[in-house]
């Protein structure tokens, strides 16, 4: 039920910002420091701002929060060069929530 699909979205979201390749993802994308971000990436996700919907009750299931969690990972792929520290972070944190999803299953 609907109370149980959040508290999975909740302990997932915990063990995405425990792993040590979080850290490019806490906090939104700074715009001003990073320049071109603003114009490239049209929709912006982070993992606080995925926390703050789940406050707000803003999924409505499972699915629209793996969405949004794709999301960091997609506009982090379009971005950021594969060999670089942030894309590499990005790669590793898709595949290691790919694998919490298949546990879970
Ligand atoms: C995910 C991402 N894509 C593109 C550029 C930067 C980032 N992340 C930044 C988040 C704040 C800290 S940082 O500035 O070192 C890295």
């Amino acid at each position: 039920d609907d109370n149980s699909q959040l508290a999975v979205c909740r302990v997932l979201l915990a063990e995405l910002e425990a792993h040590k390749d979080a850290w490019p993802f806490l906090t939104p994308v700074n715009h001003k420091v990073i320049l071109g971000y603003r114009k490239v990436i049209k929709r912006p996700m982070d993992f606080s701002t995925i926390k703050r919907k789940l406050n707000n009750n803003l999924y409505f299931n499972l699915d629209t929060f793996i969405a949004d969690v794709n999301l960091v990972f997609d506009n982090c792929e379009k971005f950021n060069e594969d060999d670089s520290d942030i894309g590499q972070a990005g790669h590793n944190m898709r595949k290691f929530f790919h694998e919490l999803l298949h546990l879970k299953k």
